[in-house]
Parts: C-alpha cells; structure tokens; sequence
C-alpha cells in the first residue's frame, strides 16, 4: 500500500521535462513537491493523474498500474488543481452529487459529510449558486470540498494555498492533517514552505527535472547550506543559482 513513481521521464511531445524521478509516499504520508517555477512540478502531477504520456518509468498506487488499469488507478485519486476546474452549468449541491455518483458514495453518510465541509467552508447556504456566482477562492474552496468528500487514498494537490483567505488555509491544512491521520497519501506542490510545514512530514526538491533531495525540512536547509537564521525562501535564490550555473 503506497504511491510509487519508479524512474519516471516525461514531458510534452518531443521533450523530456521529468527525468528518472522517484518519489514513495507510504499511508499516513504527505509529501511537498517543491522547486522553482519551471521545475517541473505540475509535469509530475500531471503525469501522475495520466494526463500526458509517460516515456519511461511506472507509477502504481496500492499496486495497481496507471498505465495498465487506469480507470482503476484513477478511482483511487482526488485531485485539487491550481486553478479551480467547475462545470458552469451545475450548482454546488450538483457538483457535490457528481462526486458521489463518480466515486460510488453511499449518499446519505456522504452529505453529511458534505455539509461539514461547506459549513467549514462557508458554503453551507450557497449550495444552490452556480460557479459564475462565486468568487476564485470560493471557487477554490468548492474544490477542497468536492476533493475531501471523494474520500480517496491518495490526494493530489497543485498549490494549495493561492487564493485563500487565512481562515480557508488553516481549514485545509487541518483537513489534510486529519486525511493523513487516516492513513491517506498526500502530494502538494507548493512555495509556500512554511505553511506546508505544518501539514507535510517530507519534502522532495524538484530542479530541472529531477529530483535533488528528499527529507524533511530540516534535512533540505542542510542539504543547501542554509543556517538556522535563515529565511527557508532562501532556498529558491540558491535553486536559482545553481540553475544560472547550470545554463
Ligand atoms: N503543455 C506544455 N507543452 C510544452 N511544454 C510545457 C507544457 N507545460 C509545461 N511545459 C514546460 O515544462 C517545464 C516544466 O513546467 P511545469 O509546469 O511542470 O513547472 P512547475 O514546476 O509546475 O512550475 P510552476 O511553479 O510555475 O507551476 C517548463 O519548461 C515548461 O515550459
């Protein structure tokens, strides 16, 4: 039982952007993808969700293969993207019913769950409005909601904290804490590493396409030289560097 990307090379026709990565997530694990922009991070995920074709590598969650059973795969993923993807047409409560019906709920314990998650939200009496009539960070939050209702092993989340007001932020950290307390997998991809720090016991640094080190926070400012009075964003002038060097 866990997520496992072996030797995984990638990227968009004709280029490889991913390259030999490996990254395990165990149950009751959440790992922070992180890097500088361009790095690669939502070319992992976006592979991770089979959205692009892989060139070389295996992924498999709970041992079952994305590329051999991916319906079977994918049923077992939840995914909160960067920018919040709704159907224009459907209202909350209609987007909320699409998830029970696409992870096969059992509907009547699944609203009360759903009516925690908005009231936490403060969604609770907006389910009736259709996504034109929400803000981004409502929007945002609909997808939090939708993303923690399916319940899934493994949850995939692309930057989690933009748009949020605080409140919504210590909300979902709390939510993700409480998902990996219940032995679920998590991969964020984030700048933000102090928040991060609060939920993600394991942080893997993505430069250029491969994967630099792997541990915890701790164990990054090591890696990369930094003192103890030093800001973490620190870390992103020296990626910067060595990626100057590297050009
Ligand atoms: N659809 C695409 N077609 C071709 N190249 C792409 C495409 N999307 C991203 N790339 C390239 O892949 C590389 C990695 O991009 P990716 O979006 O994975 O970075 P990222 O780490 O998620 O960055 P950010 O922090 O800005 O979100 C970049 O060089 C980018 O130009």
């Amino acid at each position: 039982m866990a997520l496992k990307i072996e030797h995984l090379s990638g990227g968009y026709a004709g280029t490889t952007v991913i390259k030999d990565v490996n990254l395990t997530i165990e149950p009751g694990q959440a790992l922070g993808l992180i890097g500088l922009n361009g790095a690669g991070k939502s070319t992992t995920i976006k592979h991770l969700l089979g959205l692009i074709r892989m060139q070389k590598g295996t992924i498999s969650l709970n041992g079952v293969q994305l590329m051999q059973n991916p319906t079977k795969f994918k049923q077992m993923v939840a995914y909160i993207p960067e920018t919040p993807i709704l159907y224009p047409e459907l209202t909350l409560k209609e987007h909320i019913e699409l998830v029970m019906l696409t992870y096969g709920l059992d509907k009547e314990k699944a609203w009360v769950r759903a009516h925690e998650l908005c009231k936490m939200f403060r969604l609770d009496n907006k389910l009736d409005w259709l996504p034109i009539n929400f803000s981004k960070g409502m929007k945002q939050k609909v997808m939090i909601v939708t993303s923690f209702l399916a319940d899934s092993d493994l949850l995939v989340i692309d930057e989690p904290f933009t748009g949020l007001d605080p409140l919504a932020v210590a909300n979902f950290i709390d939510l993700i804490k409480q998902a990996v307390s219940q032995k679920k997998m998590v991969l964020m991809t984030t700048h933000v590493l102090a928040q991060a720090q609060e939920a993600v016991q394991k942080f893997a640094v993505l430069n250029n396409g491969t994967i630099e080190v792997e541990g915890s926070l701790e164990q990054i400012r090591k890696h990369y030289g930094l003192s103890d009075s030093d800001s973490i964003d620190r870390l992103y002038q020296i990626l910067n560097q060595e990626q100057l060097h590297h050009e």
